[in-house]
């Protein structure tokens, strides 16, 4: 739609303007993702957006899209890049924050090309959680959160997703040099003291 598309195009020229700094957080299933976020968040002053929570948002606001969105996550599909894109753009201009941490997002190829053909927007670095399939199961089985896809079926096809397709844009990112990997095999806190290290700028950690 016409109207859709010049809108979207105010939203891209005005994101751009703010020259948002974005760090991708990425890692399989019960990683860690959202919970190490929320540490970041409370020390580093960060605006933490995930991709999957916008999602589930866009379900429950009754979107026209709500049900297509609705049957991917349940199949542990990857949402088109289109609809993702918007929801991260709107959330990032609404926050008035400049820097960003962008959970589960790019998850495949086509996220990652269509978000930089779009947005043009460069990350900082890639915060890459690695955690072993069996640890991540535990976690999601235990996670409950009453959500869809934390049942042990769609949990084995959303590991399937993330060895196909989104380790991939990992190694993308490693080739150029931006990729940060944390173990995330380890307890909470031992998991964020390595998470620390990664944002607390050079000349802090010479001083200490
Ligand atoms: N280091 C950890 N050790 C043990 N449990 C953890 C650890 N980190 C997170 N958890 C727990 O594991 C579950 C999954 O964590 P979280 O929701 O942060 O993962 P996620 O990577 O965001 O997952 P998803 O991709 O499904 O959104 C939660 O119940 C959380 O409390
Ligand atoms: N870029 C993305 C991110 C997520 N999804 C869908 O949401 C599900 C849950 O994501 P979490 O990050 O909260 O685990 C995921 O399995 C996908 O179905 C997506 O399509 N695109
Ligand atoms: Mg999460």
């Amino acid at each position: 739609m016409g109207t859709v598309d010049v809108a979207n195009k105010d939203v891209t020229a005005s994101l751009a303007e703010k020259k948002p700094k974005v760090v991708f957080v990425l890692g399989g299933p019960g990683s860690g993702k959202g919970t190490q976020c929320a540490n970041i968040v409370e020390h580093f002053h960060y605006t933490h957006l995930s991709a999957g929570d916008l999602l589930r948002a866009e379900i429950k606001s009754g979107s026209e899209n709500g049900t297509m969105i609705q049957n991917m996550i349940k199949e542990g599909k990857i949402v088109p890049s289109e609809v993702t894109i918007k929801l991260l753009q709107k959330a990032m201009l609404e926050s008035g924050n400049d820097k960003f941490l962008i959970d589960g997002f790019p998850r495949n190829e086509e996220n990652r090309a269509a978000f930089e053909a779009v947005t043009k927007i460069e990350p900082e670095f890639v915060l890459f959680f690695n955690c072993p399939e069996e640890e991540m199961e535990r976690r999601l089985l235990s996670r409950n959160q009453g959500r869809e896809d934390d049942n042990i079926e769609t949990i084995r096809k959303r590991f399937k997703v993330f060895l196909e397709s989104s380790l991939p844009v990992i190694e993308y990112y490693r080739a150029k040099g931006k990729v940060q990997e944390i173990d995330a095999a380890k307890p909470v806190g031992e998991v964020f003291e390595a998470v620390k290290v990664v944002f607390t700028p050079k000349a802090e950690k010479v001083a200490a």
